[in-house]
């Protein structure tokens, strides 16, 4: 049984959805990713997932368990921690505090999960006593990632963890999203930059005018001419799709 299934979601802001009948599954231990032009509804398929949008249709599933009519402060106790792409931290706590507050929804000691947690962070452990609003914008997203694994999630969504990072952090960032899926967590990442969803992730999905245009393991996505469809125009079987131009039009 894969750790999140979403079937056929419907989602939006107002009367039209902007997501619209999609579905996806994310497995533990393995990291999946959303990718998708800008404004297709990734977002808000993300937070939809989190309970911050309540779909017109569909489920969602954590572990088998039906979490659609959850309340989103109630979700992270379901097994699924959500990480906004902006004001994810408590800036005016410290590391530790920060890390204490996302424990709230585990059942376990925290003492135990923040050793646990350091151990995959190592870095904040060295900085468990600064201000959040003192570590720099990687630091911070690194930061709501821990505290999003204090609660002992079945699944972890990030939206964007990299975004506005330099090269080298968001390398040290993939790393940690790596090192999550190793200790079994299902990681469902949405990211804007199509070579690195398919350099890191096992599984990825495309949405496009918030539809499910493909999804697959990586080995099949690579095949596809993403950069085509995220202009509209798909040329697969053409050979048009190079990952220099993936990559360039997301920049
Ligand atoms: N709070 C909101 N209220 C109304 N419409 C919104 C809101 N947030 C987003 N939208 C609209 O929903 C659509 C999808 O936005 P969303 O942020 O989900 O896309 P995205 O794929 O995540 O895009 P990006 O990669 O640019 O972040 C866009 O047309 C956007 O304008």
């Amino acid at each position: 049984m894969d750790a999140l299934t979403a079937e056929n979601i419907s989602s939006g802001y107002g009367r039209s959805p902007i997501v619209r009948d999609v579905s996806l599954s994310a497995p533990s231990g393995k990291i999946t990713t959303i990718v998708g032009p800008n404004g297709a509804g990734k977002s808000t398929f993300a937070k939809t997932l989190a309970g911050i949008l309540r779909p017109s249709t569909g489920r969602i599933l954590v572990n088998g368990v039906d979490i659609t009519r959850v309340p989103g402060h109630l979700i992270p106790r379901h097994g699924l921690s959500y990480v906004p792409q902006n004001d994810n931290v408590f800036r005016t706590l410290t590391v530790k505090e920060n890390l204490e507050v996302g424990g709230y929804p585990s059942k376990g000691d925290p003492r135990e999960r923040m050793l646990q947690v350091f151990r995959v962070f190592p870095d904040l452990q060295k900085a468990q006593d600064k201000k959040a609003g003192n570590l720099s914008g990687g630091q911070q997203n690194l930061l709501a990632m821990a505290r999003a694994l204090m609660a002992e999630p079945s699944v972890i969504v990030l939206d964007e963890p990299t975004a506005g990072l330099s090269p080298a952090y968001t390398d040290i960032v993939w790393t940690q999203i790596g090192r999550i899926a190793g200790e079994g967590t299902a990681v469902l990442v949405i990211e804007q930059n199509v070579e690195r969803a398919l350099t890191h992730a096992q599984f990825v999905h495309v949405l496009v005018a918030g539809t499910n245009h493909a999804h697959g393991p990586v080995e099949e996505i690579a095949k596809l001419d993403l950069a085509g469809i995220f202009l509209g125009q798909d040329r697969t079987n053409s050979s048009a799709s190079t990952t220099s131009t993936i990559s360039s039009i997301n920049h």
